[in-house]
């Protein structure tokens, strides 16, 4: 058994905040789990995750299979692996890839700093695929350089908004069941057709449940499971739990999971999958400006208007810099009040590549100029801000999208409060949209 270190979770906060348990209570788990108590310390059975990745997608109708179908320019897969890899108690991932794609696979790896993963080959089923990943975590096998684990997870590569909490919960009632399985409540009701295309019978809806991954197992279970099964189960079986209760005696613990564990199988996933990922990580943003005047400044007021505007997100000053791009905020407003060049903004684009903090998600920055009619002349300030395009092509290579907005800063006071406003809808919408299309552009606010 291996120490489950209390708190060990810590990259489980990397990317953009998660859900459900956290922290202190993910670790207070950990430790019931293991049943051990606070004088021994907190020990857990050693925990590897499977994830059957050699589908071809047919269902999606694209020629990519769905699994390296991009999603903000990143492959879905990678944000899978992304979602277990942050798990600290999660010891090896394995992958099971086509030969064809195994190549492209170890790129995705390198590219987006994947670690902990291996790779085998998959076979021509999803249960083929899952068996050839078990091998390659049992003892005898030739080169081995994986851990036999207690509990093994099995995870679709195409459900990429797996928490934590749920993967805590099938590995705990998989240690004291056997086996555990996500499950959801059915969206329609399942009837079956008879041979001649009609109605044979029609089963009672809230009785019955989705069954959808993570599930997990005690590796010998789901191991014998594999090995005893038929060719008749490995290729036309889909269940896992199934093949567990059918040859191991193994009745599964069921787990209600949340909507978001749903398999990405239709186009229109990818789009769904996209817009889940665009608002969690539109939910925090930061205002770095160039004064440190009062609160009645244009700086703070435009600020203080896009709190209004985005009344769910956290909009904070960014004073320390360094922690905030720390804290995986990836949404920067940089306001220039004093200066009518780059600088501010410049310094951020540094500090932002150097932090690799774009290399998972498109990180949006908006410089925001004012124009102000009377102390600058608009021809002279257009010159220097046109800049802008060559620094937005720059940045866009290491995945950070500049725009630039220009607010119009008139001294009537209502005309003001109305630039202020229009000025925090385009910000918003810049945000939520992660447009690359629109990057270099000064919008006029
Ligand atoms: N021979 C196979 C078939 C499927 N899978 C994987 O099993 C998971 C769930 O399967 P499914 O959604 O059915 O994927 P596909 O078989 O690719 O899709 P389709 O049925 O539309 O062809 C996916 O991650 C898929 O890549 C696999 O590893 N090996
Ligand atoms: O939902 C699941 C668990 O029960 C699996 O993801 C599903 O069985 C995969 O099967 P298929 O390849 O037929 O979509």
């Amino acid at each position: 058994m291996e120490s489950w270190l209390p708190g060990s979770s810590g990259p489980a906060e990397a990317g953009p905040r998660l859900r459900g348990l956290r922290g202190a209570d993910l670790a207070a788990s950990a430790c019931l789990l293991s049943g051990a108590g606070a004088e021994a310390g907190c020990s857990a059975p050693a925990v590897a995750a499977v994830l059957p990745a050699g589908g071809s997608g047919e269902r999606m109708g694209v020629p990519t299979p769905k699994q390296f179908c991009p999603i903000l320019e990143r492959p879905l897969i990678s944000y899978t692996l992304q979602a277990l890899e942050r798990v600290s108690w999660i010891k090896d991932i394995v992958v099971a890839v086509t030969g064809e794609n195994m190549e492209a696979m170890k790129c995705i790896i390198q590219r987006y700093q994947h670690k902990g993963i291996s790779l085998v080959e998959s076979g021509v089923t999803r249960h083929r695929s899952i068996f050839n990943g078990l091998k390659a975590l049992v003892e005898d096998q030739p080169n081995r350089r994986l851990s036999k684990p207690e509990v093994v997870i099995i995870h679709d590569a195409v459900r990429p908004f797996v928490e934590e909490d749920v993967l805590l919960k099938v590995v705990t009632a998989a240690k004291e069941h056997g086996a555990a399985g996500a499950i959801r409540p059915l969206v329609s009701t399942v009837i079956s057709p008879s041979a001649d295309g009609c109605l044979d019978h029609s089963l009672e809806r809230v009785r019955h449940r989705a069954s959808e991954m993570p599930q997990a197992f005690l590796f010998d279970v789901i191991y014998e499971a594999y090995q005893q099964c038929s060719d008749y189960d490995l290729e036309f079986g889909t269940e896992c739990l199934h093949l567990a209760l059918k040859y191991c005696h193994i009745k599964a613990k069921l787990i209600e999971g949340s909507p978001d564990l749903w398999k990405v199988t239709y186009k229109r996933d990818l789009y769904a999958a996209e817009s889940i990922i665009k608002e969690r990580i539109s939910q925090q943003i930061c205002v770095v400006m160039d004064t440190k005047e009062d609160e009645e400044h244009v700086g703070h007021r435009l600020e203080e208007m896009l709190k209004n505007e985005l009344n769910h997100v956290k909009v904070t000053s960014g004073r320390d810099l360094q922690q905030i791009i720390l804290e995986e905020c990836y949404n920067f407003v940089c306001v220039n009040v004093m200066t009518s060049d780059f600088e501010e903004t410049q310094k951020l684009l540094n500090m932002l590549e150097e932090s690799n903090l774009s290399i998972l998600y498109p990180v949006v920055v908006i410089s925001v100029q004012f124009l102000d009619y009377e102390s600058v002349p608009f021809g002279q300030k257009m010159e220097n801000l046109m800049r802008i395009r060559e620094f937005a092509k720059e940045v866009k290579k290491t995945n950070i999208l500049l725009y630039g907005l220009l607010v119009y800063y008139p001294q009537d006071e209502r005309k003001l409060q109305e630039s202020l406003r229009q000025g925090a809808t385009i910000i918003a919408a810049l945000i939520k949209e992660r447009n690359s299309g629109l990057i270099g552009q000064l919008l006029v606010a």
